[in-house]
């Protein structure tokens, strides 16, 4: 899809002046647009792939995430962005998928900018601060069988409430939190939301027979699986 004349990210930036100085220069609009898509695609794709393994491995989720998605819109219905918020079930298994598999371990670097006390810590002005997520995500007193791929955690157990951002409660942190959060998590989660519930609704993914997906992680941009995902995938037209 192309955006119209005007509507594109990089327009948004050839208005800008910040009061404090002139329009943007050049370079800027390059380390900004270049900043959005190296931080948006990686991001984004890891998680679709971790999501897909659960739903390959787990032939139940995947069905009870098709069922809802043909009640919502039919077999056929084009799913929009309305329609991802109307399923709960997707909703779950994209918010275990951050919990399990965050895509990034750790946050950017955080500085304080004056000396600080944090959680009983004294930080001083200038030290590096970082956030390592999956300690978060794997803690057994925050999270009951942290290691489980349990999506029914957040319809009815301990992620009932949980949210993504840290706003009310700690318990995961994908995008980071507070002042630098990742100015796109709401873009993200659309755009995994859709991605794969038109996957779903187009194709029944299945494990190669005698080769199932391998969840070993490592450690790319993201937290990537060691061994791609393959898998083998039917068009849901061709199933009686
Ligand atoms: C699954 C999707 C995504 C995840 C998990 C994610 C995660 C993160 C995290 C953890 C941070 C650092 C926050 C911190 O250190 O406190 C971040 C920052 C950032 N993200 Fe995302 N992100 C995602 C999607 C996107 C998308 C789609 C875009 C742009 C289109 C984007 C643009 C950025 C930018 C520009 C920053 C730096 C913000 C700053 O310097 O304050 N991200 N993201």
């Amino acid at each position: 899809m192309v955006s119209p004349i005007g509507a594109a990210y990089v327009d948004s930036l050839f208005g800008l002046e910040p009061p404090t100085r002139g329009p943007l220069g050049d370079e800027e609009y390059v380390t900004l647009c270049s900043e959005a898509i190296s931080a948006g695609t990686d991001t984004s794709a890891t998680t679709v792939e971790w999501a897909m393994l659960h739903l390959v491995m787990n032939q139940e989720i995947q069905e009870k995430l098709y069922q809802e998605i043909i009640d919502c819109v039919g077999k056929d219905g084009e799913i929009k962005e309305e329609d991802a918020e109307k399923m709960p079930y997707l909703e779950a298994i994209v918010k275990e998928t951050f919990r399990r598999h965050p895509p990034g371990h750790f946050l950017l670097s955080h500085a304080a900018t004056k000396d600080t006390e944090l959680a009983g810590y004294t930080i001083p002005a200038g030290v590096y601060v970082e956030i390592y997520t999956a300690w978060i995500t794997e803690d057994p007193d925050i999270w009951s069988d942290p290691s489980e791929f349990r999506p029914e955690r957040f319809l009815h157990g301990d992620g009932v409430g949980v949210d993504v951002t840290g706003t009310r409660a700690v318990k995961m942190l994908p995008f980071g939190a507070g002042r630098r959060i990742c100015p796109a998590w709401n873009l993200g989660i659309l755009h995994i939301n859709l991605l794969i519930a038109k996957m779903v609704q187009a194709f029944k993914w299945l494990p190669v027979p005698d080769a199932p997906p391998d969840p070993v992680e490592t450690y790319a941009f993201t937290v990537v699986m060691k061994n791609p995902l393959k898998a083998v995938i039917l068009p849901r037209v061709q199933i009686p």
